[in-house]
């Protein structure tokens, strides 16, 4: 029988979104050359065609994968979202199929978190409009409505990695952080979680938004959020643009409620660079408009393009599903003299057993086995001792699939 497992030069990876370079490194440092690299995202109806012979798929925020996506990738292993969010990926359709989905959970944290204390500044002293009037030839130096960011409340929305390392330096520069989040958390520094959101909107000088996009950060800042709001005081959005009701924004900051905003996610974002930016935001001077780049620095890109590349290599070498973010994880050693089988399937009963008896049947020696399940799927992963070129783990592969309920499996030489 033909052997299974795929030589690498047949491992076909699919970046899109302008990962960077650092990415296409490691692919290449570990020997896959067959590596397809385009500037912009996909749509559904172009991805549903180019992903028919992918093996690995990169995309940062702006690349949606559906159900449909993920029932035309039929070769699909790994998704790599070089990014945090994964919000644009049906993660359920994902694992259904069979696809471990991974991301940089931390790598552009820092960027985000320096963007925003930079428009707390701004947006404190009023820059954004004396800025627009400077470049209209309006001089209007003044200290009305300006204020050092020292000593004024910090309110923080959602204390994940993000918003606590905000907390930090935004405590350096002298504020007082506040700050609601759905789980008791571990509070740096000295700043204090309070109980409900509006008792942070009540008493913040700048709110500030680092949650998910979940069912329930949908609107979560709407008319009523922002009328409780302190008047004169400011909002910042970099966490997901269906998390601010943006039209009653426009509102709040042309009745001069809100003093300032700065939103660098927006319900709708142009798929591309050459695409107009459409939002009712625009052309109101006390806001900080910014086409979501609070991850975009070059240290930032360049750290997720090694961390991200370098988890979806180890999956495909060594079949590790450590950080996945919709797959049981296991993290696996090297199987060096040994062929890895690796079976993902239904969580159904029976399963293992009907596993086991094909090992059993077969009078291998199995070197190792690992095993993890939720309740969905489960994830096998079988060592076996083998002497020939690979003949005996192709025909045991071939026999996994025939198991009722297989999803996908494959072997590692
Ligand atoms: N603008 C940009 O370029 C970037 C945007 N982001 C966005 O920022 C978000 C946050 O990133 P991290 O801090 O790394 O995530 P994280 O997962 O470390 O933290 C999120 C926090 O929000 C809390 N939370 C969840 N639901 C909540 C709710 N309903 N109310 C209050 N708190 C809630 C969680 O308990 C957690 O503490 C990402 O999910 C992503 O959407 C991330 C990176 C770059
Ligand atoms: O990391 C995230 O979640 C972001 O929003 C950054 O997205 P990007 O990689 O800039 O498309």
């Amino acid at each position: 029988m033909a052997a299974v497992s795929l030589a690498k030069d047949k491992i076909k990876v699919l970046l899109l979104e302008g990962v960077h370079d650092s990415a296409v490194e490691v692919f290449k440092q570990h020997g896959y050359v067959s590596i397809e690299w385009l500037k912009t995202s996909l749509s559904e109806e172009e991805l549903c065609e180019r992903i028919q012979d992918v093996h690995f798929l990169g995309i940062r925020s702006r690349t949606q994968l559906t159900e449909k996506v993920f029932a035309a990738a039929q070769k699909l292993a790994a998704v790599g979202c070089f990014c945090i969010g994964t919000n644009q990926v049906d993660l359920e359709a994902a694992k259904r199929h069979g696809v471990v989905v991974f991301n940089a959970p931390f790598s552009n944290t820092r960027s985000v978190a320096e963007l925003v204390l930079a428009e707390i500044i701004m947006l404190l002293r009023r820059i954004p409009e004396r800025s627009a009037g400077c470049h209209r030839g309006d001089w209007q130096k003044s200290a009305a409505g300006s204020y050092e960011a020292r000593g004024k409340i910090l309110g923080i929305i959602g204390y994940g990695h993000i918003g606590s390392q905000l907390s930090i330096l935004a405590e350096q520069l002298g504020m007082q952080v506040r700050y609601y989040d759905i789980e008791t958390k571990l509070s740096l520094g000295n700043a204090l979680q309070v109980r409900s959101l509006n008792e942070l909107l009540q008493s913040a000088d700048v709110v500030t938004l680092h949650v998910p996009e979940t069912p329930q950060t949908q609107w979560m800042i709407s008319a009523s959020e922002l009328a409780v709001m302190k008047p004169g005081s400011v909002l910042i959005n970099a966490s997901r643009g269906t998390v601010v009701d943006i039209e009653a924004l426009a509102s709040a900051l042309k009745s001069e409620h809100l003093a300032g905003a700065a939103i660098d996610v927006f319900p709708l974002e142009p798929k591309s660079n050459n695409e107009e930016f459409l939002s009712p935001l625009r052309g109101i001077d006390s806001c900080i408009l910014t086409p979501h780049i609070g991850g975009s620095t070059q240290e930032a890109q360049a750290n997720i393009g090694v961390e991200v590349a370098g988890k979806l290599v180890h999956y495909s070498d060594n079949g590790s599903t450590l950080s996945a973010v919709n797959f049981p994880e296991v993290s696996l050693p090297s199987h060096a003299g040994t062929r890895r089988l690796l079976h993902i399937h239904e969580n159904r009963p029976g399963m293992l057993t009907q596993i086991n008896q094909i090992m059993a049947d077969a009078h291998l020696n199995v070197a190792g086995q690992y095993l993890q399940t939720d309740s969905k799927v489960g994830y096998v992963v079988i060592d076996i001792e083998v002497q020939d070129q690979g003949e005996q783990a192709d025909e045991l592969l071939a026999q996994l699939r025939t198991i009722p309920g297989t999803i996908r499996a494959r072997v590692l030489y």
